[in-house]
């Protein structure tokens, strides 16, 4: 593909799609453009983009597609400019934005019929921000949504497509306020519970300081997303209010139901109710990115002896192979010692199995 795309924006997500863009087609250009001058030094130095732009107008010009990288709220503003904007006739503008109805919206009312807009919402993320995390396998297996309205040319929905296809995501179309409505509850108010989470072991901790040494594996899973980028989130609960206020009401009764169950003791109901939601998610689907992320764990029986996650890190390290995570576990029976590492990809997996199996004696097995 030889296009010119323009990414404004180069963070985490315009990082990560340049990437998957420029390993699919080498021969595509890809200018950028950040308000953050490091982060697009950053990001030509990493050859992630071509070229800076000094200008949106530099870009937008030159541009076959056009990838709008931002907050939402910026998003609109870019919009509102763009719109006053000579642009090629046929250029496609997107969107990455994690809220839809209210882009869509602002975009049909500020483009009309004068210029192709096809909403956009990679399904994968991460609570990293920032050029420096992007990676070109970020969407890999992930939901990609796109949001064309019902006049949209069917070829430029294609032409996207293409365009996305080195993301490896699974590209499907949506209604932009069925998209709100989904990522309301799967992804904008589950970050309010990780944040308030967070608040209330934060006001406990004046009583007890131990607090925050002991905050282990359940808090810190359940909370890693209140680590993501505060003013991305700011924006992302402004733009979907309104499924928003709905869910804290239907949250209220949830809590409701089972602050109930606790005061009179209901112990069989206290199970039913967790077995209930352990069914439901342990049914969501595992290799796949979006609602649950996608796990790519290797577990390895090991000795219990201090330098051994050195050991283990320092023959993947031999080989080049990187890890998303690493901890021991105990979960399992009368097994002791137990070292789960994750990876990004099945690949990865693999291959780390085959370094581990070649450089120790140590069991590896996948365990699922
Ligand atoms: N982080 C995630 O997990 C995730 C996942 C899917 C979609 N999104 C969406 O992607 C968008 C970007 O998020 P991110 O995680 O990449 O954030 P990020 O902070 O890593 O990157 C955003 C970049 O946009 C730049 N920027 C802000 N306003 C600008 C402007 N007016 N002109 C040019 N550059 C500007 C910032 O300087 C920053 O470098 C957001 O709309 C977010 O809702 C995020
Ligand atoms: O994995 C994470 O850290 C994310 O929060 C990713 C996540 C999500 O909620 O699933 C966050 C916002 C995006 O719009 C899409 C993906």
């Amino acid at each position: 593909m030889h296009k010119t795309v323009f990414l404004v924006g180069l963070g985490l997500i315009g990082g990560s799609i340049a990437l998957a863009i420029k390993k699919e087609y080498p021969d595509c250009k890809i200018l950028g453009i950040d308000i953050d001058e490091e982060q697009a030094d950053i990001a030509k130095l990493l050859t992630v983009i071509d070229d800076k732009v000094e200008t949106i107008e530099m870009g937008a010009s030159a541009a076959d597609f056009i990838i709008l990288a931002t907050p939402v709220v910026q998003t609109l503003s870019l919009i509102d400019y763009l719109s006053k904007m000579e642009l090629k006739q046929k250029v496609i503008v997107t969107d990455v934005g994690s809220t839809k109805q209210k882009i869509v919206e602002h975009a049909a009312d500020k483009f009309g019929t004068d210029k192709i807009f096809i909403g956009g919402h990679p399904m994968a993320g991460s609570h990293k921000s920032g050029i420096t995390a992007a990676k070109p396998h970020l969407f890999e297996n992930a939901f990609y949504v796109l949001t064309p309205s019902n006049n949209t040319d069917p070829a430029a929905i294609d032409e996207l497509k293409k365009l996305l296809k080195g993301t490896k995501a699974n590209l499907i179309e949506m209604a932009p306020d069925e998209h709100d409505s989904i990522t309301g509850v799967i992804s904008h108010f589950p970050h309010v519970i990780a944040a308030s989470l967070v608040h209330q072991a934060e006001r406990f901790n004046h009583e007890y300081p131990m607090i925050k040494r002991m905050a282990a594996g359940g808090f810190r899973d359940i909370t890693r997303i209140a680590s993501s980028s505060p003013t991305m989130w700011r924006d992302i609960l402004l733009h979907n209010k309104e499924e928003l206020l709905h869910l804290f009401n239907d949250w209220q009764h949830e809590m409701d139901t089972i602050r109930a169950l606790v005061e009179a003791e209901e112990a069989e109901k206290l199970h039913d109710y967790f077995i209930h939601a352990k069914t439901y998610r342990d049914g969501l689907p595992q290799r796949q990115k979006g609602a649950i992320p996608a796990f790519y764990d290797l577990y390895i029986d090991v000795p219990d002896y201090p330098g051994v996650i050195s050991e283990i890190t320092g023959y993947l390290a031999k080989e080049q192979i990187s890890i998303t995570n690493i901890r021991i576990i105990e979960t399992r029976e009368e097994i002791y010692g137990v070292l789960r590492v994750s990876f990004q990809n099945e690949e990865d997996r693999k291959e780390a199995k085959a370094c581990i199996e070649k450089y120790s004696d140590y069991d590896t097995f996948f365990g699922d």
